[in-house]
């Protein structure tokens, strides 16, 4: 059989942009193959980047102003997916994530609530091509949180049949899913949580101390130059959301700017330079990692397969490497899948899934009682 061309889109909490990513797809669970093809980031436009961080932070807007943003960016998704098909044959099928603007996970006996801008039925017509968008609300519909979703993604694609291993993603927000060694019931064994913040509130706290004209730590070198500092860290990590148990999400409406004014102001009575700000945030996102590790996995995993723009910061990758003592840290490119382009990767694997009427959410990461199909697909017509 022909492998299925798919496109894969999505821009994360970071807001940095679209990735974009041209796969061929064939299989479908244990035999599944990507080979992707190629794979693009495609900035937003300061303008168009500026008013989605000042929605997603609380800013208030008309219904109209939100139909034309929704429809902004379904047209720089649309645009995305046609340049990446350039000098390849097209593509049959598009995923497409959209833009996290809100994520609220579910309480009590309550729904969560998730809402991705940049409507599917427009990228479909725009880019001429079967759109599916929509992935968290069907999971969310009967319980779930609708997120993490790449993790069963993962399980098929990077589980090892001796290896237990934790592929962490790390965003603006981490996630992480468990993969056991491929033996017996390892299926039923593969969990996956929100770990907490990733990049967030580095890059906030970048542009801060900046006053905006940098965006992000480059490797982790300025961190690098400093020292953290452990006291903060603790005190940081006794917050409610890292002892939650799994399955648990969360997005910027927790780690967001509010949470920077809240770790500036704790940071004062330490009276920490630039550098051991910015040491200290980082060492919060890897030990709140570690922790989640220690705390909710029956055994750590023999590997940790890293992958999103935090894998680049090498500073936070050697604390990710020291406080898991022995365990091996590498990035997912180091076992053949682009580390920079998992996610753009997870949702055409998702789209196609939904084409061919497989579930797609892992409910022991999710929290759903169930797997279900996920996404909603919209046909072209003219
Ligand atoms: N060379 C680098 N050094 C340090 N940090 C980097 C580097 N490259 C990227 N990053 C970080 O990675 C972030 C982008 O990561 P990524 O694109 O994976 O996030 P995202 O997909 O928006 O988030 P999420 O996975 O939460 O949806 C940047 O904002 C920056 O903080
Ligand atoms: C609501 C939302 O967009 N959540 C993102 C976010 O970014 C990382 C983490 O939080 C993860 O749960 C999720 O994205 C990935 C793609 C996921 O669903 O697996």
């Amino acid at each position: 059989m022909h492998p299925t061309r798919v496109i894969g889109l999505i821009s994360g909490t970071s807001v940095d942009g679209i990735d974009a990513a041209l796969v061929d797809i064939s299989g479908t669970d244990l035999d599944l193959q990507v080979e992707l093809l190629a794979g693009e980031t495609y900035p937003y436009s300061a303008e168009l980047r500026e008013r989605i961080l000042a929605i997603g932070a609380g800013t208030a807007i008309s219904m109209a102003e939100l139909a034309e943003i929704d429809d902004a960016i379904a047209l720089a998704f649309a645009q995305a997916a046609q340049n990446i098909q350039i000098g390849y044959q097209p593509a049959t099928l598009i995923g497409s994530h959209g833009q996290t603007v809100y994520h609220r996970p579910p309480r009590d006996k309550g729904l969560g609530y998730s809402l991705q801008l940049g409507r599917g039925a427009l990228i479909a017509h725009v880019a001429g091509m079967i759109t599916v968008s929509n992935f968290r609300v069907a999971d969310i519909a009967i319980g779930g949180h609708g997120a993490p979703l790449v993790p069963r993604v993962d399980a098929y694609l990077l589980s090892h049949p001796q290896e237990g291993r934790c592929i962490q993603n790390i965003g603006g927000i981490g996630n992480v899913a468990y993969i056991p060694p491929r033996r017996d019931d390892w299926l039923d064994k593969i969990c996956g949580w929100d770990t907490g913040p990733g990049n967030s509130l580095l890059d906030l706290a970048v542009a801060h101390l900046t006053a905006g004209a940098k965006t992000y730590d480059e490797n982790g070198n300025w961190a690098a130059s400093g020292t953290p500092c452990y006291l903060l860290v603790e005190q940081w990590l006794s917050q409610e959301y890292f002892h939650l148990p799994p399955p648990k999400s969360t997005g910027r409406e927790l780690f967001g700017v509010a949470y920077l004014h809240q770790c500036l102001q704790d940071a004062q009575a330490y009276q920490l330079s630039p550098a051991d700000l910015l040491a200290t945030l980082t060492e919060l996102t890897a030990a709140s990692i570690v922790h989640s590790y220690r705390t909710f996995l029956k055994q750590m995993p023999q590997r940790v397969l890293l992958c999103g723009g935090g894998s680049r910061n090498l500073y936070l990758k050697q604390r990710l490497e020291a406080l898991l003592e022995s365990v091996p840290v590498v990035t997912t490119d180091e076992v053949g899948l682009s580390a920079d382009f998992k996610e753009a990767i997870a949702f055409a694997v998702l789209a196609y899934w939904r084409y061919s009427g497989i579930p797609g959410n892992l409910p022991a990461a999710t929290g759903a009682p169930q797997a279900v199909l996920l996404g909603e697909i919209h046909q072209y017509l003219f």
